[in-house]
């Protein structure tokens, strides 16, 4: 086993509403990494994967609020630290996230140098400008990244050349944690590679010990990711290997999602998710039981009634089902 880099127990978050309602956005979720690991993180829209990486940073600013939990990064516990603290001593160096669309929320007017000094001058306001540049030009340089970009402006770039500046300038300070929110999907499938690419060379290379990477294209986090988690209304309904998650699926949800995965290729976006009928659980009032149970095809009274545990194995494998996974996989083999 090596050292753990981050360990979630527990953790419940969630939004209130402006007519004071509470959405369980994260109800009870435990995960850990190991450095030099990345874990991929699936579920349909709205099951709570984005809530998830705003919460294991400590974003709790209204509507977010923190309930319970603890957030471990590298053996300190963050998780009662309050907003100013997180983004002083946390945001960039221990964890560092890459928002959904997060290029499009550079200025256009500001050189992308001057967005690495703002970086740096956070943690270490003693650096000179001239510094600052050398550090960055290296670091573009060890990343693929052609130096001239710092001093060009954020409009001058194309989408994919942006996405991969905004990554390299959110781990300039080699943060231990790094939370990629959907980094790619709103690029062509050439940019999507380089993305990729550039992520596990920022892995391969150390300046992030982990990775989460979040997205809905399970292809993707198959060549993309050692562990795959699946959330479903708010909870991981089950963990294992990429392998494992994709080849061997316990879980109902989980097979209904992997079940359309063949044989997965470097880069496919061809493959398509099986549609599940039905919705997901209003998480205003999650029921009381399996949270999954309304469009599962094996759930049983027993199911709705009762709160559903995470049958853990040694290995690090979990799944969320009353069903032993021996009968289940019998049932699948035999559809
Ligand atoms: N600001 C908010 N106020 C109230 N509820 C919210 C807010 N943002 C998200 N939610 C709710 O929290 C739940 C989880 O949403 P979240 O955005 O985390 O899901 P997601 O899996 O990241 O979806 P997507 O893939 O579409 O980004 C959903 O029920 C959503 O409606």
């Amino acid at each position: 086993m090596g050292k753990t880099i981050l360990e979630v127990r527990d953790l419940k978050t969630k939004y209130i509403t402006r007519f004071r309602e509470d959405v369980y956005a994260v109800d009870g979720v435990s995960l850990k990494i190991e450095e030099g690991k990345s874990l991929g993180i699936a579920g349909e829209s709205g099951c709570g994967k984005s809530t998830l990486a705003l919460s294991l940073m400590g974003y709790y600013f209204p509507p977010l609020h923190y309930i319970s939990g603890d957030i471990i990064v590298d053996g300190d516990n963050i998780s009662k630290m309050n907003p100013d603290d997180i983004r002083r001593n946390i945001l960039g160096t221990e964890i560092a996230y890459i928002p959904q669309a997060a290029m499009n929320a550079l200025n256009p007017t500001q050189k992308i140098i001057r967005f690495i000094e703002d970086v740096i001058h956070v943690h270490e306001p003693g650096k000179t400008k001239k510094e600052i540049y050398e550090m960055a030009r290296a670091r573009f340089e060890e990343l693929g990244l052609p130096s001239s970009v710092l001093e060009k402006h954020a409009v001058e770039l194309s989408g994919g050349m942006k996405q991969r500046t905004v990554i390299a300038i959110s781990t300039i300070l080699s943060p231990k944690v790094l939370i990629a929110d959907e980094p790619s999907s709103a690029l062509d499938v050439t940019s999507q590679k380089m993305v990729i690419k550039m992520l596990k060379n920022l892995m391969e290379k150390g300046y992030i010990k982990s990775m989460i990477f979040i997205t809905h294209e399970l292809p993707l986090l198959y060549n993309v990711t050692d562990d795959i988690m699946v959330m479903y209304a708010g909870q991981i309904v089950e963990k294992g290997t990429a392998k494992e998650m994709v080849f061997d699926p316990i879980h109902p949800y989980s097979k209904g999602l992997m079940g359309s995965i063949i044989v997965p290729e470097a880069g496919s976006r061809d493959v398509k998710l099986t549609a599940i009928p039905g919705t997901p659980p209003n998480l205003k009032k999650p029921p009381a039981g399996c949270r999954f149970a309304e469009r599962c095809k094996y759930a049983t009274a027993e199911c709705r009634a009762n709160l559903i545990d995470s049958k853990e194995f040694a290995d690090g494998r979990s799944y969320r089902c009353i069903y032993e996974a021996e009968k289940l996989r019998e049932v699948y083999g035999n559809e």
